[in-house]
């Protein structure tokens, strides 16, 4: 597989951040290949590079060196408008912070990815949230969910989109046992039909799903 066939491909990211006289080399040259379909799981300790990894893959931050390419096409180092572009029509995103606007609901939160994505509803979202569990809470405003149902909604809007390639940081964050196996089973779906992710974690159980786990530590795969 080279850059050009993955889904998926950075190539020898750096991030530097400056706070005053302290310099944090976040990433030091990191490379990945994602192919279609293939669950990729990073793990690290804190502080490893994690986050800012998977904000350089989604064109949410921009590595001060190197190239992250979407389909063969360059995300990195593009205009702002042209990297939400390529983000809103083939990648999906789940931090932490979430992904759910406060004042709409959860039904309104996947239609307007999907309006920003040109993707035509027919019937889709609702399929989505029947999928993840979710679609009798479909009129609820995030604040009214529950930490597993959020989890939940804020993986349909993920995938609302159709995204060739998802990049969740900790999915199943703060969810129970039941609500995790679930929320793997349908990521597990998603990547048999060509779907790509990276999913940061630190869980056992999401690791146990992935094709290959990869380790950072200061910012640098462990061999
Ligand atoms: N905006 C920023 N400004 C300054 N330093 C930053 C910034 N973002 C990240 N860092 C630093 O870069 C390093 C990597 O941070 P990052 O958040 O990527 O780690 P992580 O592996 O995701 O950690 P955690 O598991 O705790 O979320 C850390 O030392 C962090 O303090």
């Amino acid at each position: 597989m080279d850059a050009m066939t993955a889904s998926l491909s950075a190539d020898s990211l750096y991030r530097f951040f400056r706070a005053g006289e302290e310099e944090t080399f976040a990433l030091q040259g990191v490379g990945l290949e994602v192919a279609k379909g293939e669950i990729v799981a990073v793990t690290g300790p804190s502080g490893s590079g994690k986050t800012t990894l998977l904000s350089c893959l989604a064109g949410l931050d921009e590595p001060d060196g190197g190239m992250v390419r979407v389909a063969g096409r360059p995300l990195s180092h593009q205009r702002e408008h042209l990297r939400s572009r390529i983000r809103a029509q083939h990648i999906g995103v789940l931090f932490q912070s979430g992904n759910l606007l406060d004042h709409l609901t959860v039904a309104d939160n996947v239609r307007l990815v999907q309006r920003l994505s040109h993707v035509p509803d027919r019937g889709r979202g609702q399929d989505l949230l029947r999928q993840m569990g979710i679609d009798r809470r479909a009129g609820a405003l995030p604040r009214q969910l529950s930490g597993g149902e959020a989890a939940r909604a804020g993986l349909a809007v993920a995938l609302a989109n159709d995204p060739a390639v998802v990049l969740a940081d900790e999915p199943t964050g703060e969810v129970d046992a039941e609500t995790e196996r679930r929320i793997l089973t349908l990521l597990r779906e998603r990547a048999a039909t060509g779907t790509s992710m990276v999913v940061v974690t630190h869980s056992r159980e999401v690791a146990a799903v992935a094709d290959r786990v990869l380790r950072l530590r200061d910012g640098r795969w462990v061999a």
